[in-house]
């Protein structure tokens, strides 16, 4: 008590300090003082039922009493959130308006992180994970060349690319920017970015003012089946979606994401992801005859197409397709707009094309959405789809098998993103093979309707 005392803590500071330490099993020494200075800054109360612990995904809020489902568990103010108008006005004024926002948030951290103990947001900011922590550098844009190559058949392969691209333009602005402001920031380095850039991309959310951080909200942990989310309000709030005892912790649904997304954005994934999905491109081959026809088609009728580097190559659409629930034809099945593609793809003759259009105009606009009369045509359309499925599973498949199982002296960093890798594959597989269930199953049980109606 004394030591807290001669640290100028106040006598409830000191108190709440105390009471922390009896009850809390997750105790997060750093992080004590947090909550009641956040409190004060805001000039608000932001929660009286939860606290900053530790847990395996490192910090974590825990509830500090029980809490019953409905309760308003926390609520965070816009005067203590930090949105990109919190940049310095002389640095912001040599950004132009390319600059996104999230690499705004990123110049605010690094140059709070600059001023030390000076910072306005200094308990803040020295509660944020280090750049050496493990769960901060699992996200994709730091692994390497031959670690993104494990993923290459995702689309986080992509986006983390384009991400990469968009983080060093962002950081050679900044850096200019900067470099005009020597008091405020001597030198910035890409890793220093990085790591910022990081921390914002997977604790940032956006709100009717804008995207922004939301401190001691975003020590919140993610659980993809919770029902309490940061709703989307200029002041954040979350409402227990459940009942929960004291000590127990309490999560959040970042948002209803695939692997995918969590991998790129957060630096992990959870096993069996509901909201798992692939994103297939279907092609129209260039030697198809009726090419130019069906593109046209599908344009009237607004479906988007590509045309891909070289126009004469490839034009097709890409489809984004989600576990398929249930096999025997109840659910949803596969995308409407996907087996409609899949229809006008399989059309031999113009006249078929015609007799699409005509049906879409007889009825909704919308084209090839009913299946084929004859019941052959709508299984060679399907039978289109089962072999692009039946493709990319054989990809994913010798992918998956290509991951080697690490020796023993490797390091722990690459066996982690192998292990994610591999996991993130094989969720996307789960939904490659659902849809394969889902195809083989319609398509055998219109062979059985035609062969009975014969
Ligand atoms: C909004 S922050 C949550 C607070 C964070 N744990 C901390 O120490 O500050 C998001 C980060 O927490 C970690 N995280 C959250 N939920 C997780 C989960 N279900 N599994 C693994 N890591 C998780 C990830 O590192 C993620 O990037």
């Amino acid at each position: 008590m004394r030591k807290e005392r001669e640290e100028g803590l106040s006598l409830v500071d000191v108190l709440w300090r105390l009471r922390t330490k009896v009850l809390l099993n997750h105790h997060d020494e750093e992080c004590v003082d947090f909550l009641p200075w956040l409190e004060r800054k805001a000039g608000a109360e932001i929660s009286s039922k939860l606290y900053v612990g530790k847990s395996a995904c490192g910090r974590s809020l825990f509830a500090s009493k029980s809490i019953k489902t409905g309760d308003c568990i926390l609520r965070v103010p816009y005067n203590v959130q930090i949105a990109p108008v919190n940049l310095l006005p002389k640095v912001a004024s040599l950004l132009d308006n390319e600059t996104g926002n999230v690499a705004k948030l990123a110049t605010i951290i690094l140059t709070e992180q600059k001023r030390g103990q000076e910072s306005e947001w200094a308990p803040y900011i020295s509660c944020l994970p280090q750049p050496g922590e493990m769960h901060s550098t699992v996200c994709t844009i730091f692994w390497s060349k031959s670690e993104l190559e494990m993923i290459h058949q995702s689309t986080v392969y992509q986006e983390t690319i384009k991400e990469k691209y968009q983080i060093k333009k962002d950081f050679l602005k900044i850096k200019a920017a900067l470099d005009h402001s020597p008091e405020i920031f001597d030198s910035i380095t890409l890793e220093d970015f990085m790591h910022a850039y990081a921390l914002v991309r997977s604790r940032a959310w956006g709100s009717t003012r804008g995207v922004s951080l939301i401190p001691f909200a975003d020590f919140a942990n993610h659980d993809g089946v919770s029902e309490a989310f940061i709703i989307n309000d200029e002041d954040k709030q979350v409402i227990a979606d459940r009942d929960f005892a004291p000590h127990e912790e309490v999560l959040i649904r970042y948002g209803k994401f695939s692997n995918a997304t969590l991998l790129l954005e957060f630096g992990f994934i959870v096993p069996d992801n509901i909201h798992d999905q692939v994103q297939i491109h279907v092609d129209i081959p260039n030697h198809d005859f009726l090419g130019e026809m069906k593109l046209d088609v599908l344009r009237m009728h607004h479906l988007p197409t590509t045309r891909y580097a070289n126009d004469s190559e490839f034009s097709g659409d890409s489809f984004i397709i989600k576990e398929v629930r249930s096999p025997r034809g109840k659910g949803k099945g596969l995308p409407q707009s996907l087996r409609a593609f899949a229809r006008v793809l399989c059309c031999n003759s113009s006249q078929e094309l015609i007799d699409l259009a005509m049906e879409a105009a007889q009825n909704d606009g919308r084209l090839a959405r009913r299946p084929f009369k004859d019941s052959s045509r709508e299984i060679q359309a399907h039978e289109i789809l089962l072999s692009r499925i039946i493709h990319l599973i054989k990809e994913y498949n010798a992918s998956m098998k290509s991951l080697e199982p690490v020796a023993p002296s490797a390091c722990k960093r690459f066996a982690l993103r192998r292990q994610m890798a591999l996991d993130l594959l094989a969720g996307e597989l789960r939904v490659l093979e659902s849809a394969y269930t889902w195809l083989n199953n319609y398509c055998a049980t219109l062979l059985q309707h035609s062969t009975t109606n014969d």
